[in-house]
């Protein structure tokens, strides 16, 4: 299997969530992993394992595929423990794939001084600066390099690929929709970050990433940032459901700015359009996840159908 060593396998409702490891080249060749749920019907029922295989062969069939990316100090088992999606999934006959945040072990000074900033905190960006770039390139990671090995390796239709998140996972669901138009169906936010250059993580680690903000830094800067991907978004009609708590202490202090986002989709209403709701007395945890899991995979099944 290219490249890709099964770590653990168990099963849940009705498929089974694996966890890979592998060698990232894109990220400088340090060790990732990732979580994997499938449905049965993407399993191989021919294996002549007494335990399924993912393998894609025999007679299983290709599922729609969601990609889910996690916040700042998240790894890629955060959301598969914490949201309850497994059940959905399963109804749904939905594949999932849950990335981890950022490298790790990559060994670069300071990566593990600061929550927000190095390891688990990636922010989707490919680093320019000396320091980072050579393993800090997630938006190359969770763009290219993963899902060209679930493509090659699991029964997952490349067709039928949504994409939702959470905080800095929102903002890289959000920029990765926007800058590759028609390569997910719909696109889903749990209190994302929506205007990176305009508060205080995203700055702090664009700065660090992208270089200071200077005329010559800002177009790259521009376009990691998801309000200003919104307003020159030209593909096919894209359908977003952001959802926010009003008792989040990041909304609260100016890190996710979903205002920002909305005004700037209005820019562009005919082609991106938003379902943005507001939950009174929800704050920035996994509970709310939990509590609005089901809505969200239920909006993607639509558009993956
Ligand atoms: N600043 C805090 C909180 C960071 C935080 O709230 N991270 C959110 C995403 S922005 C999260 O998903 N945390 C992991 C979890 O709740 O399982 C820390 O140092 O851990």
């Amino acid at each position: 299997m290219s490249g890709l060593e099964l770590v653990s396998k168990n099963r849940c409702f009705n498929g089974y969530l694996f966890k890979y490891k592998h060698t990232s080249k894109v990220l400088g060749n340090v060790t990732m992993h990732f979580n994997i749920y499938l449905p049965l019907c993407a399993i191989d029922s021919s294996s002549s394992s007494p335990s399924p295989s993912p393998l894609s062969n025999g007679s299983a069939s290709k599922v729609p595929l969601l990609y889910f990316l996690s916040g700042l100090t998240c790894t890629e088992d955060n959301m598969i423990i914490k949201s309850g999606a497994i059940r959905f999934l399963s109804e749904l006959k939905i594949a999932l794939v849950t990335p981890d945040t950022s490298p790790r072990g990559a060994g670069v000074e300071g990566e593990d001084d600061a929550w927000d900033l190095g390891t688990g905190a990636g922010f989707y960006v490919n680093a320019t600066t000396p320091k980072w770039s050579k393993h800090y390139n997630m938006y190359s990671y969770v763009n290219e390099e993963l899902p060209e090995l679930i493509n090659a390796n699991f029964n997952v239709d490349s067709q039928r690929v949504s994409i939702f998140g959470h905080s800095m996972g929102g903002h890289g669901a959000l920029i990765s929709a926007l800058k590759n138009p028609g390569k997910f169906k719909s696109v889903s936010l749990f209190a994302p970050i929506c205007n990176p250059i305009d508060c205080n993580p995203g700055q702090k680690a664009f700065t660090e990433y992208l270089g200071k903000l200077t005329p010559e830094t800002q177009p790259l800067w521009e376009s990691y940032d998801a309000c200003c991907l919104v307003k020159i978004y030209d593909g096919p009609c894209l359908d977003i459901m952001l959802d926010q708590g009003d008792n989040d202490d990041f909304l609260k202090r100016g890190d996710l700015l979903p205002d920002h986002f909305m005004a700037a989709a209005e820019n562009n209403k005919e082609l991106v359009k938003v379902q943005n709701r507001l939950h009174p007395t929800f704050d920035h945890s996994y509970w709310f996840v939990q509590t609005f899991i089901e809505d969200h995979i239920r909006f993607h099944a639509e558009h993956l159908s």
